[in-house]
C-alpha cells in the first residue's frame, strides 16, 4: 500500500439506540484505549444510526476520543420538502466524517441507482463529508465471472462528473453482496481483484495522482481471524464492517490487526 492510511470503519446498520450507541461506543474506546491504539495509523470510525449521532458526538467530545464517526445514507438534496430525507448539512453539523453511499442494502431495498449514489456523492462531497461508496457484485454475477466488469460499470457511475480534487477524497468499499452476511469472506486474492481493477479504473478516469489517494476498502463478514491476510492485499486499504462491528472487543480486533 502507497501512503494511504488504512480505515476500519464499523457499519452497524439498524442496530443499537441512542443509549446502546453510548455503550457500544464508550466500549470500543476503552479497547482501543487500554490497547494504546494509534489512530494516526489506522483510522477508525464508526456508522451509526442517525438517531444516534447526537448521543454519540456528545460522547465522543466528552471523552476525548479519536474515533471518528459518520452516517449510513443522506439525501441528494439540501433542504426542502423532502419528507424522511437527512440532509448533509444535519450531518455536518453533527461533526460526521465519513456517510456510506449506494450501500447494497440501499440499492437493494430502496431501489438506489447509480444516478442517485453520483448525486448523494456529489452533495456529501459539497458539504464536507467523506463518501464512503459501496460497490460489489451479487452472487449471479459472480458466478459467470462478471464482477469486475460489473463493479466498475458501479464505479463509473458514482464518480460522473467528480472533479479529481473531490475524487481524491472518496472512499470506496468493494463489498460482494454474496459475502455481506453470509460468513462467507471473499479470499484475499478475490478482493485484490476488484480493489486492483478499482485503483486502475480511477488512475484510467483521473491520473495516477489520484488512484493512490483513494482508499479502497473491502466488506463482507471481515472478521478479526481474516483481517490481516485481506490487509496484506496492495489495493486493500482497510474494511467496512458489518456484524462484527457490533462487538466491541472484536471490532477492536480488526482495527489492531498489524497488532
Ligand atoms: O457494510 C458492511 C457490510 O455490509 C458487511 O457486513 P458484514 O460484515 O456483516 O458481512
Amino acid at each position: 500500500m502507497a501512503n494511504r492510511t488504512p480505515l476500519i470503519a464499523g457499519n452497524w446498520k439498524m442496530n443499537k439506540d441512542h443509549l446502546e450507541a453510548v455503550h457500544l461506543v464508550q466500549k470500543l474506546d476503552w479497547a482501543l484505549k487500554d490497547a494504546k491504539h494509534d489512530f494516526s495509523a489506522v483510522e477508525v470510525t464508526v456508522l451509526v444510526p442517525f438517531t444516534d449521532l447526537r448521543s454519540v458526538q456528545t460522547l465522543v467530545d466528552a471523552d476525548g476520543s479519536q474515533l471518528s464517526y459518520g452516517a449510513q445514507d443522506l439525501s441528494a438534496q439540501v433542504s426542502g420538502a423532502y419528507t424522511g430525507e437527512i440532509s448533509p448539512v444535519f450531518l455536518e453539523k453533527l461533526g460526521v466524517k465519513y456517510v456510506a453511499v449506494g450501500h447494497s442494502e440501499r440499492r437493494q431495498y430502496h431501489g438506489e441507482d447509480d444516478a442517485l449514489v453520483n448525486a448523494k456523492t456529489k452533495n456529501a462531497l459539497a458539504h464536507g463529508l467523506v463518501p464512503i461508496v459501496c460497490v460489489g457484485e451479487g452472487l449471479d454475477i459472480r458466478k459467470a465471472g462478471e464482477q469486475v466488469s460489473y463493479t466498475l460499470a458501479q464505479v463509473d457511475g458514482a464518480f460522473e462528473g467528480i472533479s479529481a480534487e473531490d475524487a481524491a477524497k472518496v472512499v470506496v468499499a468493494y463489498e460482494p453482496v454474496w459475502a455481506i452476511g453470509t460468513g462467507e469472506v471473499a479470499t484475499p486474492a478475490d478482493a485484490q481483484e476488484v480493489n486492483g481493477a478499482i485503483r486502475a479504473r480511477l488512475a484510467e478516469l483521473y491520473s495516477a495522482e489520484v488512484a493512490d489517494a483513494v482508499r479502497v476498502l473491502y466488506g463482507g463478514s471481515v472478521k478479526s481471524s481474516s483481517i490481516a491476510e485481506l490487509m496484506a492485499e496492495p489495493d486493500v486499504d482497510g474494511a467496512l464492517v458489518g456484524g462484527a462491528s457490533l462487538d466491541p472487543e472484536e471490532f477492536a480486533k480488526i482495527a489492531r490487526f498489524q497488532a
